[in-house]
């Protein structure tokens, strides 16, 4: 798998960053969910460099604009519910994306420090011949990321996979790395050192999706 950190490189990202890591900041939720839109939209811009262009030939009302185009059909597919807000922000860019959705969560089921991932819902166009664009913006353990993969297998083989992260554990990204291609592509705007015994990252940022929609009851 091919790593694009992008806090590499310090940025304007690391100003959304910072204020959806801020405990204060993350009170106002609209602005939580804006800042994840923002980083989707960053995270867009930056993967588009490595998509596939085609010359065209635009017409002006004055003569001819030469210029290169991208020619990916791509299928945008985000984990609810933290993914939404970053679905959005690529789709602010990618316009024209097909859109999948699929639920993936954690269900406790014996205690608080051990579960599994469930998925339940998934809607999905073909991904036959495609570049897939996998969102979401917490990548901790790995394993939403890896079942969601595994349920959208038999919806088609993508020509090209990106997986677009906010956060992510080192752990997290080990996991992704060893079951991934390696043509496979992370973006990613920071890698974090650990994971809790709960399985969130450390510092992380918290709960994204409550963060972004409100407290949830567990199943
Ligand atoms: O890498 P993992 O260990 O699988 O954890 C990451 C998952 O946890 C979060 O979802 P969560 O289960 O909190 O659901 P939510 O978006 O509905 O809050 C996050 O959005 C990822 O989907
Ligand atoms: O730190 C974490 C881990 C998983 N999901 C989150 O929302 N945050
Ligand atoms: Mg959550």
């Amino acid at each position: 798998m091919q790593i694009h950190n992008l806090s590499d490189t310090p940025s304007i990202l690391n100003t959304f960053m910072s204020e959806l890591r801020d405990k204060t900041v993350q009170k106002d939720s609209m602005r939580f969910r804006r800042n994840i839109e923002r980083i989707g939209e960053i995270m867009g811009y930056e993967l588009s460099k490595s998509l596939q262009f085609n010359p065209h030939t635009i017409a002006t009302p004055l003569g001819n604009s030469e210029t290169v185009l991208h020619q990916n059909d791509i299928v945008l597919c985000s984990i609810l519910r933290a993914g939404v807000p970053l679905h959005n922000g690529l789709l602010n860019y990618f316009d024209a994306a097909e859109n999948a959705f699929i639920s993936a969560y954690r269900q406790h089921k014996h205690n608080p420090e051990s579960f599994e991932i469930v998925v339940e819902y998934l809607a999905c166009p073909s991904l036959e011949g495609k570049t897939l664009i996998l969102a979401d913006p917490m990548l901790a353990t790995g394993q939403s990321m890896v079942a969601t993969y595994e349920a959208l297998k038999p919806f088609g083989t993508p020509k090209d996979i990106h997986l677009v992260s906010v956060i992510g554990a080192q752990e997290g990204v080990d996991y992704v790395s060893k079951e991934f291609g390696t043509d496979v592509k992370l973006w990613i705007a920071a890698i974090d050192e650990n994971l809790n015994e709960k399985g969130y990252i450390i510092p992380g940022l918290g709960d994204a999706g409550d963060l972004a929609f409100g407290n949830k009851l567990q199943h």
